[in-house]
């Protein structure tokens, strides 16, 4: 991929098995865009992030997303592409078995990570980013709802990600921490992480505008303004 540009969907069209979702999708998400994704229910926005992160193929138009080329996409490359995003969806929760610190580990064993030290290293340094250091020792359940999506978000950030995918970050959690974990995926953004949240909260659209592409009629709008 070229220069700063992390996602570009060009012509792309977008099935679920043999339906058309979403037809000749163009996409450009560059290092640090901050973007929001909006559209009705079975519009279509999971199945561009499922593009996105290697579990539907296009086999129409051109995609690349963190260096990877989405046409030419193997099994084999899947976990390597994911490695580059940093994914925050309602189905990756915490495992609540273990405590913070372990699911981080989990993660970072998963993704190849191997020396003791560097893991407590980056379980710090990435728990120190969404401001929940002091949290490391903790299980799941001893947190608040708002702080177990800081720690989502913390594991996202484990392999320092191209772009975070986030899909409904704020739908379990009540206006005040919704702003605050927007206010972090927005901090997240300027230090030069794209960010791309679907959501249906218009509300927190309001509150820190910034570009908004929607899913539609089978298309996808670029540049959308809402009232
Ligand atoms: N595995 C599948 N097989 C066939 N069709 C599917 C599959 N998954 C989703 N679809 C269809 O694809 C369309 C888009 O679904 P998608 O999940 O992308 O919508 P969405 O905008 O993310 O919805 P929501 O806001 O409810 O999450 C819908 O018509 C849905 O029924």
């Amino acid at each position: 991929m070229i220069g700063n540009t992390i996602i570009k969907l060009q012509g792309a069209d977008i099935f679920q098995e043999k339906h058309l979702v979403l037809s000749n999708v163009n996409l450009h998400i560059d290092k640090g865009d901050f973007v929001w994704l909006i559209g009705a229910t079975g519009s279509g926005k999971s199945s561009l992030l499922k593009v996105i992160y290697g579990d539907i193929n296009i086999t129409n138009g051109e995609g690349h997303a963190g260096g990877y080329d989405l046409k030419k996409l193997t099994q084999k490359d899947v976990p390597f592409l994911r490695r580059k995003l940093g994914i925050v969806f309602q189905d990756f929760q915490l495992l609540t078995d273990r405590s913070i610190e372990d699911n981080l580990r989990f993660v970072m064993q998963a993704t190849g990570w191997t020396d003791k030290n560097l893991i407590t290293e980056r379980t710090l340094d990435v728990l120190e980013k969404v401001g929940l250091r002091s949290k490391v020792k903790k299980m799941p359940h001893e947190l608040s709802g708002g702080e177990q999506q800081r720690v989502v978000i913390a594991r996202a950030l484990i392999n320092d990600p191209e772009i975070i995918l986030a899909d409904e970050p704020t739908g379990n959690l009540d206006p005040d921490t919704s702003e605050e974990i927007v206010m972090l995926l927005k901090q997240i953004s300027q230090s030069g992480t794209a960010v791309l949240i679907a959501t249906h909260d218009y509300h927190i659209i309001r509150t820190f505008p910034s570009r908004i592409i929607k899913c539609e009629t089978g298309k996808v709008l670029e540049d959308v303004q809402i009232a």
